[in-house]
């Protein structure tokens, strides 16, 4: 199976878990995801849910290359684009705190996952980023439209993006992007985070994360995904694309 969803004290957790693959996301992962947010939607005594990936190496390095590169034309790409940006919207509409437990690497499609959750909890040694440029496309699963829709400061989020490298930890707290940094397990930092809200009544704390969704639907965050998926769709049948992705998958040949 290529991930776990288990219930966790009072919250949920769901791990992708390919570590051979870095934890890519192919469609078993997606429709468990699709699944998963879904059943915490209908759950009304879940206080939190959060995602990470299985090993120490990855929390998700985007897209599966292998099984999207198949995807040639901007008609294809656009139903998988789509798909995966409705799952992490419906994700971020979760009525509880959405925690990213970046045990590792986040990149590429992995970063947008990331950015849709309210929290980012990073582990010291990982590394995150838009990198979709570098692959001559832009993020298609709504992740820039979630970071813009959010962010403190638009011009960290739009140099986050388009500079589309990978950022070390201690740059991502720094920015705020990240909101606390560790050291020692996930399970034990994910421990740590939700202490302090378990303390208080999850009708308060459903009620503030209404607020915050009000902000960014006000934001046009639905419209601002649907625009943002057309435009990686647009861009994803250039040959600049095909290409990039050839090199990544025939490196090691
Ligand atoms: C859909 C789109 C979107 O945003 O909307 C996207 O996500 S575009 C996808 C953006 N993602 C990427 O460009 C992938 C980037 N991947 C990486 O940069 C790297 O793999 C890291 C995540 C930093 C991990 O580096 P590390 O040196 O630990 O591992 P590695 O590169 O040797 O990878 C280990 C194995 O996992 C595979 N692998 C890694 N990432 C993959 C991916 N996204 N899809 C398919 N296979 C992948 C490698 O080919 C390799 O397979 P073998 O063992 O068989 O050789």
């Amino acid at each position: 199976m290529a991930f776990g969803f288990n219930y966790r004290g009072t919250g949920a957790v769901f791990t992708i878990d390919r570590p051979e693959k870095r934890n890519a996301v192919n469609g078993e992962v997606m429709d468990g995801l699709s699944a998963a947010v879904e059943e915490a939607a209908g759950n009304n005594s879940l206080r939190y849910f959060a995602v990470t990936g299985a090993g120490g190496a990855a929390f998700c390095s985007g897209g599966d290359l292998s099984e999207f590169h198949r995807l040639k034309t901007a008609e294809e790409a656009a139903p998988m684009l789509e798909k995966m940006a409705d799952i992490l919207l419906r994700m971020s509409r979760l009525p509880v705190p959405v925690i990213a437990l970046i045990n590792g690497h986040a990149v590429g499609g992995g970063c947008e996952i990331a950015t849709a959750c309210d929290y980012r909890l990073v582990h010291e040694t990982a590394r995150c980023g838009y990198i979709q440029g570098t692959l001559a496309i832009t993020t298609g699963w709504g992740g820039a439209s979630h970071l813009l829709a959010k962010a403190g400061s638009e011009a960290i989020a739009l140099r986050m993006l388009t500079e589309s490298r990978v950022h070390p930890a201690g740059e991502l707290i720094k920015s705020g992007w990240a909101t606390e940094g560790f050291a020692d397990e996930p399970d034990v930092a994910l421990d740590r985070f939700v202490a302090p809200l378990e303390r208080i009544h999850p009708s308060v704390i459903r009620a503030y994360k209404a607020a915050a969704l009000r902000k960014r639907e006000a934001a046009g965050l639905e419209e601002m995904i649907r625009a943002e998926v057309a435009e990686c769709a647009r861009l994803w049948e250039a040959e600049a694309h095909h290409e990039a992705v050839g090199l990544f998958l025939n490196k090691k040949k």
